[in-house]
């Protein structure tokens, strides 16, 4: 039986991805085990897989003055020692990253010990976590054909990003009575990243009173970011984050609202559901997520709205223009030919253990 390490973590797109795999690994008969810091959302939604988990010490790259900024190397250090002893002891045949910052340490003990690594980039330009792993990484598969370029040619791979199948086959009856939604009024999905959107949030929320009037709204607001005053409207639902119910609400979403995380984005092309993307702005990040919106708008299946720019009535006229023109939103998706990675991935993992 072959031994595959999977890790990544800090925010809930280096983990999906992962599970996404998980399936088809364990139809190989793969023994899976996974490594990720002792305390992230990675922990959380991983456990319930069943997988032995594996916690080790992690910094964190802040963008913002923290103390933390200096026991943080002390941190790393220690996450090097752990993740060369698990390793020396879990002896896997390949180790599959799919970045942020945890996966550092792992990736180049792997390499020290000679057990090949396979990196996954997701988004346009590769992020730090997997800049640092290039050297280690035996193949680099990335989610956007522009990426190919930033990469190592030998290396780098174009497989698209694994989407959870089980997304594809949710329930609209049962998310409707998950929800408590009593009227035929169309569903709006609003996203803001795993880790939720404060900006965002505040926006929908300062519109809801006229959105309902129309729509139902489902938000996915972020951990610690509920409002406790619209817990009974009627025709609103909020959850921190949503787990197994949300392939359900899928199926029951007429259109999105979501920042522009490029697993988030994958999804809703395989969903072929009509979106309005608010991309993270680049003061807040390496700037792509304007990227991921852009392509995605050019293609014809987004519409993108700034941060900066965004007003209660150009959000209220936009969402109303994106659900009176869904149709062709849903036609465009359907003619893109975005491939089925998990099989790309699964493939080049069993043809570098073999
Ligand atoms: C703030 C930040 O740095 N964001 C980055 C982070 O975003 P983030 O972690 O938000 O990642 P994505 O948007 O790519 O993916 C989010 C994942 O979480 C899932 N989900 C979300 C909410 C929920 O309630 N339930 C649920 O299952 C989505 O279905 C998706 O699979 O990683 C992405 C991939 O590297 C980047 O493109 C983003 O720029």
């Amino acid at each position: 039986m072959k031994r595959i390490i999977l890790t990544g973590g800090g925010s809930a797109g280096h983990v999906t991805p992962n599970i996404a795999l998980l399936p088809r690994l364990e139809e190989l008969n793969y023994d899976v085990h996974y490594i990720g810091s002792y305390e992230g959302i990675e922990k959380d939604l991983i456990e319930s897989f069943g997988i032995p988990y594996h916690g080790i010490s992690s910094g964190k790259l802040r963008r913002y003055f923290s103390l933390k900024n200096f026991t943080d190397p002390f941190r790393v250090l220690r996450g090097m020692g752990e993740a060369k002893k698990l390793l020396e002891v879990l002896k896997p045949d390949i180790v599959f990253s799919k970045g942020g910052f945890v996966t550092v340490p792992v990736v180049h003990a792997a390499k020290r010990l000679k057990i090949p690594v396979i990196i996954h980039e997701s988004d346009m330009t590769p992020g730090l976590a997997n800049k640092l792993a290039l050297s280690a990484a035996t193949k680099v598969c990335c989610n956007f054909p522009e990426t190919l370029e930033l990469l190592p040619k030998e290396k780098a791979v174009l497989t698209g990003s694994p989407i959870r199948q089980e997304l594809l086959s949710g329930d609209p009856v049962k998310a409707r009575s998950f929800l408590g939604f009593r009227s035929k009024n169309p569903v709006i999905l609003v996203a803001g990243g795993s880790l939720g959107s404060v900006a965002i949030n505040n926006t929908i929320r300062a519109v809801l009173p006229k959105l309902l009037e129309n729509y139902q709204v489902v938000h996915l607001c972020g951990k610690d970011k509920l409002d406790p005053n619209l817990k009974d409207l009627a025709g609103y639902a909020q959850f921190e984050y949503l787990k197994e119910e949300l392939k359900d609400v899928f199926a029951l979403t007429d259109i999105v609202i979501s920042r522009a995380g490029a697993n988030a984005i994958c999804e809703l092309l395989s969903l072929r559901k009509p979106n309005l993307l608010i991309p993270l702005p680049s003061k807040a990040s390496r700037g792509d997520q304007l990227l991921n919106a852009r392509s995605f708008e050019k293609q014809g299946f987004s519409m993108v709205l700034e941060e900066e720019t965004l007003t209660d009535e150009l959000l209220l006229e936009t969402v109303n223009h994106l659900y009176e023109n869904r149709k062709q939103y849903t036609d465009n998706m359907k003619s893109s030919d975005q491939q089925n990675s998990i099989d790309t991935i699964v493939d080049l993992i069993e043809e570098i253990t073999n």
